[in-house]
C-alpha cells in the first residue's frame, strides 16, 4: 500500500479520489496491530522481561560463536498479542496439558502456562538447547514457570521417545520448523496424543498470504498450503484459520467413527460423561450453606454451573458465601431462613421460584448435633434435633418436592450422616443418631414414591467431617480415637463431598433413587 500510495503521489493525473481511498486502506492496515497491542490485557511482568530480553539479544553472535545450530530471527516470538490469545485459548478450553513444538525463548510457552490451573503442565519441545538455558532464569521468576517441562532435541524425536509426552494432550501448539508440521500433526492424531475435543494451534498458517497467492514459490508457503489442504480434508478434525498476525490454525479433534455409533460411544445426548455432570442453567438451592459442608455444596453445584440459593439461618453467613459464589461467576442469592419452621420453609421456596422460575436441585443439608448421654437426654434437646434435622428436612423435601413435581424433574439431595449406619463412639448424640437414620428413611420413601414422577431424592452420609467444631477443646481429645477407626486415616474433608453432590444432582444419576451414599473412609466398614 506504501508501494502505491508512492507511485499515486509521483504519478500526474491520479484521481484525488484514488488517493484519499489508499491513504484511507493504508490508515485501515497500519493502526490495526497498534490498536490490538492496546486493547489487549497487558503481559506480566516476567513476559515483559522476557519479550525484552529476546529482542536485545545479539542472536547473530550467539550463531557465529556456534551456540545455536540456526541463526535464529528475534521476530520468531510470539509476542503479546498471540501469547494472550494463547493463554485466552488455554482458559476456555480449560486444558490441562499442553504440547508446544519450537519454543524459541519460551514467550509462547510461558503465556499458555499463566493459563494452566496449578497443577497443570506444558510440554515444550525446542530444538536448540541453548534456548532452554536462556528462558529457565526467566521462567524461575514467575510462579507458573514450574509447570513449563523443557525437552531439547529435534521434537519429531522427542515426541518418538520421551514418556513424558506419551499421555494425551488437552492442547497442542505447533510452532516449529513448517515442513515438519504435516508429521508432527499426523504423528499426534495416528498415536492418540489429542484428547478428543482438543486443539491443536498452528502458527503461520497464513505464511504472509503466500498459502494462497499463486505465484508463491517459497518452499515454507508451499509446504504449509499443503498442510492447510490436509487438515481441511481430514474427517478426524474442524478447522478454522484466525487471520491474526501470520495466521493461526485451530484445529479441533472430533469423534469420527463409522464402526459404531450408539450412546456409549457418542455419549447420552452426544454429551461426555462428563459434560453430563455439568449443571449449567439449572436451579439449585443448599440449606445449612453459610458454612462447612453446605458452604462446600454450593460452591460445587456452582462450579458446575448452577444458579444457587444459599439459605442459612445466618444472614450475615448467607450473605458471605453469596458474595464468594458472585466473585466466581456464579449466579447466588441469599435467604436467611430457619428451615424448622415451615412459613420460613415455604418462603425460601417461593423466593426462589419468583426469583428464578423453578427449582432443579434441593439440597437439604441444615443440621445439628447435640450430645448427652441417653440416659439425660432431655426432650428439649430430642425435639430441637428432630425439628431441624427430620421435620424440617421433611418440610424442605415437601415444599421443594411439590414445585419439581409439577416440573416433572427434580434432584432432592438429603445431608443425613454415617450415624445412620453406626452409632459412632465415645461421643453420646442419641438424638442426633435417630434423627440422621430418619432422614435415610424419609429419603428411601420419598425416593421411591417420586421417581415415576422425575424426581430423585437421595442422601449423602458424611462420615466425621474436620470442621473448627472438631477442634474444640471438648471434641480434640476424640480425634486420636476416631481416627483410629477409619481406614483412611483421616477426617472428611468438606471438599471430599462435593464430587457427589454434583453427582447426584446431575443427570448422570438420573436412575439412582433413595440411595444412601456413604462417604466416611471406610470408617463404617471397621
Ligand atoms: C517460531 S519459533 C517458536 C516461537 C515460540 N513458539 C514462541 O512462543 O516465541 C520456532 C522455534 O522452533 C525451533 N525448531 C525448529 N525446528 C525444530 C525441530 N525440528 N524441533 C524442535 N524445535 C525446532 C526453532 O529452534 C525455534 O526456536
Amino acid at each position: 500500500l506504501q508501494t502505491a500510495q508512492f507511485i499515486a503521489k509521483t504519478s500526474d493525473n491520479v484521481p484525488e479520489g484514488l488517493t484519499r481511498h489508499l491513504q484511507k486502506a493504508l490508515d485501515i492496515a497500519s493502526g490495526l496491530d497498534d490498536y490490538l497491542e492496546k486493547m489487549t490485557t497487558q503481559e506480566s511482568k516476567p513476559l515483559a522481561e522476557l519479550y525484552e530480553k529476546t529482542i536485545s539479544h545479539d542472536w547473530e553472535q550467539v550463531h557465529k560463536e556456534g551456540k545455536t545450530i540456526f541463526k535464529l530471527p528475534k521476530e520468531c516470538i510470539t509476542g503479546h498479542v498471540e501469547g494472550q490469545t494463547l493463554k485466552m485459548l488455554i482458559h476456555m478450553s480449560q486444558a490441562k496439558r499442553v504440547l508446544e513444538i519450537g519454543m524459541f525463548t519460551g514467550y509462547g510457552a510461558l503465556s499458555m502456562a499463566e493459563g494452566l490451573p496449578e497443577d497443570g503442565c506444558l510440554v515444550a519441545c525446542e530444538l536448540e538447547p541453548y534456548l532452554k538455558d536462556f528462558a529457565q532464569p526467566i521462567f524461575d521468576k514467575s510462579p507458573h514457570g514450574r509447570k513449563i517441562n523443557v525437552h531439547t532435541g529435534p521434537a519429531m524425536d522427542t515426541l518418538k521417545v520421551s514418556r513424558g509426552i506419551r499421555e494425551q494432550f488437552d492442547m497442542v501448539f505447533i510452532d516449529a520448523d513448517k515442513n515438519n508440521y504435516i508429521n508432527y500433526y499426523n504423528f499426534i492424531l495416528d498415536n492418540n496424543l489429542l484428547r478428543l475435543g482438543g486443539i491443536i494451534c498452528v502458527d503461520n498458517s497464513l505464511f504472509k498470504a503466500k498459502v494462497y497467492l499463486k505465484d508463491s514459490t517459497d518452499d515454507n508457503a508451499l509446504a504449509l498450503r499443503e498442510f492447510n489442504q490436509f487438515v481441511c480434508d481430514d474427517p478426524r478434525v474442524e478447522q478454522v484459520i484466525i487471520p491474526l498476525r501470520d495466521g493461526i490454525s485451530l484445529i479441533r479433534r472430533v469423534s469420527a467413527s463409522k464402526i459404531t455409533d450408539d450412546e456409549v460411544f457418542r455419549g447420552v445426548k452426544g454429551r461426555s460423561i462428563l459434560d453430563r455432570m455439568r449443571l449449567d442453567g439449572k436451579v439449585a438451592y443448599v440449606t445449612g450453606a453459610g458454612q462447612g459442608i453446605g458452604r462446600a455444596f454450593a460452591h460445587a453445584l456452582g462450579e458446575a454451573g448452577a444458579k444457587v440459593a444459599i439459605i442459612d439461618a445466618d444472614k450475615d453467613k448467607a450473605e458471605a458465601v453469596t458474595k464468594e459464589l458472585f466473585l466466581k461467576g456464579i449466579n447466588a442469592i441469599s435467604i436467611t431462613a430457619d428451615i424448622s419452621k415451615p412459613v420460613d420453609v415455604q418462603r425460601m421456596v417461593d423466593n426462589i421460584v419468583s426469583r428464578w422460575g423453578a427449582i432443579h436441585i434441593g439440597c437439604n443439608n441444615a443440621g445439628i448435633n447435640l450430645n448427652s448421654a441417653s440416659e439425660d437426654t432431655s426432650l428439649e434437646e430430642w425435639d430441637q434435633t428432630f425439628n431441624v434435622n427430620l421435620r424440617g428436612t421433611f418440610m424442605c423435601c415437601q415444599a421443594a418436592g411439590r414445585v419439581m413435581l409439577k416440573q416433572g424433574y427434580g434432584k432432592i439431595i438429603n445431608t443425613a450422616s454415617m450415624a445412620s449406619l453406626i452409632v459412632p463412639h465415645p461421643q453420646k448424640q442419641l438424638s442426633y443418631n435417630t434423627s440422621k437414620a430418619g432422614v435415610v428413611k424419609l429419603t428411601q420413601t420419598l425416593g421411591t414414591e417420586w421417581i415415576e414422577r422425575g424426581v430423585c431424592v437421595n442422601c449423602i452420609s458424611p462420615g466425621i467431617v474436620d470442621t473448627p467444631l472438631i477442634h474444640s477443646e471438648s471434641l480434640r481429645p476424640l480425634v486420636q480415637r476416631w481416627l483410629s477407626d477409619i481406614p483412611a486415616g483421616r477426617l472428611a474433608q468438606v471438599t471430599d463431598l462435593q464430587a457427589a453432590v454434583v453427582f447426584l444432582a446431575s443427570d448422570a444419576s438420573d436412575y439412582m433413587t433413595g440411595h444412601n451414599l456413604v462417604i466416611e473412609g471406610g470408617q463404617s466398614l471397621w
